[in-house]
């Protein structure tokens, strides 16, 4: 049973999909579009993280899991997305990896169930991907030679499948993440522009059921 009913009723709930490899640039641009839109950013991994840190029941099993670069049970990931959207009081969300496979997806639609606008998938060359997670100094126990190996296998076998699906609808805004970090997200700023500008717009031409004249017939004489 999907949880969109808790939600506020009434307001317009937007959801991003920000997709791309293991070090592709999701967080960096990520934390662009929220200083520039508004946007909450909630990291699928770094939700798993606090779980992991915070010792929970599941910390335990998801500490291995991603030491593993696999992916976690589907129902622990998305609602611990649905805990951080309700907890927010924002109604734009960008979901940073995520999903990542097909169980993800469906799982999405069954307890959240808010289809979203668009899916931002960050294209960027394994050679570069690599090279930029062993540079990256965050500390991460997956950030090793090994794990990396791993989550580039399932980002192939698993993740770009799910790219493919909304792709088939359209939903899909592919940009080059090769390119320096504030020039994607030139690109990436013009998609997010595009997005806002359409929704504003047709927030614009809400269909009125009749028009003012039409009121006089409901004012008794
Ligand atoms: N366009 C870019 N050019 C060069 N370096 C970049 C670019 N974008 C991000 N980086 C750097 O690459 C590393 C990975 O970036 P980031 O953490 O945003 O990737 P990610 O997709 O969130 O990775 P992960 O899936 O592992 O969380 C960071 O050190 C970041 O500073
Ligand atoms: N939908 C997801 C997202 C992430 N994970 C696990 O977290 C790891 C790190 O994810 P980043 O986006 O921070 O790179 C990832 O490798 C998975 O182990 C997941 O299980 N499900
Ligand atoms: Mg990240």
């Amino acid at each position: 049973m999907s949880q969109a009913g808790a939600f506020p009723p009434g307001k317009k709930i937007t959801v991003v999909f920000v997709i791309g490899g293991p070090g592709s640039g999701k967080g960096t641009q990520c934390s662009k579009i929220v200083r520039h839109f508004g946007f909450t950013h909630l990291s699928a991994g770094d939700l798993l993280r606090q779980q992991v840190q915070s010792d929970t029941e599941h910390g335990a099993m998801i500490k291995n899991l991603m030491h593993e670069g696999k992916l976690v049970p589907s129902d622990i990931i998305v609602r611990l997305l649905l805990t951080a959207m309700l907890q927010s009081g924002n109604d734009r969300f960008l979901v940073d990896g995520f999903p990542r496979n097909e169980e993800n997806r469906r799982a999405y639609e069954s307890i959240i169930g808010i289809e979203p606008e668009l899916v931002l998938f960050i294209d960027c060359p394994r050679e570069e991907l690599e090279r930029r997670i062993l540079h990256r100094d965050q500390g991460r126990d997956d950030d090793n030679v090994d794990t990396i190996r791993k989550r580039f296998q399932v980002f192939h076998d698993s993740t770009l499948p799910v790219v493919l699906y909304y792709d088939r609808m359209g939903k899909v805004r592919r940009v080059d993440g090769a390119k320096s970090a504030d020039a994607v997200f030139e690109d990436v700023k013009a998609i997010f522009t595009q997005l806002l500008t359409t929704q504003v717009h047709s927030l614009t031409h809400i269909y009125l059921p009749f028009s003012p004249i039409d009121c006089s017939v409901l004012i008794k004489p």
